[in-house]
């Protein structure tokens, strides 16, 4: 008898499609930084992004305060949950039938999320079975796994029907493919004038080549930054139209600031500070419809 929950979602484990996407399952499965499960244990939804907006210094109190560690993490936390209702406002009207797809869902805390906004269906996809199987137990103790289920799967080659899906989006999670084969997938399964939102985390073309703090970044998480020009152009050749594109560069300096005086600094912060502050990098909200 075993007290993990094992699902129907997450039971079968397709072979990775590629070398390179079976060494990012194994990194996401291996991981377990304090950064995100102590920030996730605050409220039960677990994120792997970063945070915007401003930090609150009333509600941090004095440094030399005991309790302000544990104040910290809360402020981190609110700042990321607060990204990601950013990102659900882009989604356009969501009906409780539609059904919502997370591509690269991490451990499922904005399916969450969405299914608490919206009452509809959201299925997530990640390349990790620890991730899918996280993600599942949690809809489970929230009683909601008749309408979050996270599955091991390449969001390349999604398991929906064309046209199936109101929205989907990419949170942090566009990094790890090409973005011609990305967005001619979500094409697919987008229905016509559906909507297709990422919060992302490019390298800036005015700076001329990626820096060598992204340099730092792609080795550090094992991932491949693309340019805010490749975005637009992919979008483009997939039938996406940006409606918005919105840079959240100033809106996540206050996070990384923040983080970099904690004690669950993971050795990246210098690297986002500094390419923010050089223009060599820049985050990203880009929300497009599907025409
Ligand atoms: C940085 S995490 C972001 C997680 C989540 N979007 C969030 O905001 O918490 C990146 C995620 O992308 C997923 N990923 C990377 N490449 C993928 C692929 N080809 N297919 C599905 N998921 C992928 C990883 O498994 C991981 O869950
Ligand atoms: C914006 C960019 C370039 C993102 C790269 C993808 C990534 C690893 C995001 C955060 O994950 P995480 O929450 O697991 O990272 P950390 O442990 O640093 O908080
Ligand atoms: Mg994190």
């Amino acid at each position: 008898m075993t007290t993990e929950l094992t699902t129907n979602a997450s039971a079968f484990i397709p072979a990775p499609a590629s070398p390179y996407q079976g060494d990012i399952a194994r990194y996401w499965d291996q991981e377990a930084r304090p950064v995100n499960l102590r920030l996730g244990d605050v409220d039960g939804l677990y994120h792997h992004h970063y945070g915007i907006g401003d930090v609150d210094h009333a509600a941090l109190g004095d440094t030399a305060d005991s309790a302000y560690e544990k104040k910290l993490i809360a402020e981190l936390h609110r700042l990321e949950s607060a990204q990601a209702e950013v990102l659900l406002d882009h989604l356009g009207t969501i009906g409780r039938a539609d059904t919502l797809v997370d591509a690269g869902c991490g451990r499922g805390g904005s399916m969450v999320m969405a299914h608490q906004r919206f009452g509809c269906n959201v299925e997530g996809l990640t390349l990790s079975a620890k991730q899918a199987e996280f993600a599942n137990r949690r809809a489970h103790e929230l009683g909601v796994e008749d309408h979050v289920r996270a599955r091991v799967c390449n969001m390349l080659d999604m398991p929906f029907e064309t046209g199936q899906a109101a929205a989907s989006w990419n949170n942090e999670s566009s990094m790890y493919v090409d973005l011609e084969d990305l967005f001619a997938e979500h094409s697919r399964v987008l229905r016509v004038g559906g909507r297709y939102v990422t919060i992302t985390g490019c390298w800036n073309p005015r700076y001329g080549q990626p820096s060598k703090w992204v340099s730092q970044i792609n080795a550090h998480f094992e991932c491949n930054i693309h340019s805010r020009r490749e975005y637009l152009r992919a979008m483009a050749d997939n039938r996406l139209v940006p409606q918005a594109v919105i840079d959240l560069t100033a809106a996540t300096t206050p996070y990384w600031q923040l983080r970099a005086t904690s004690s669950l600094v993971t050795g990246i912060e210098e690297a986002f500070l500094k390419s923010y502050e050089d223009g060599s990098f820049q985050y990203l909200l880009i929300a497009a419809d599907r025409v």
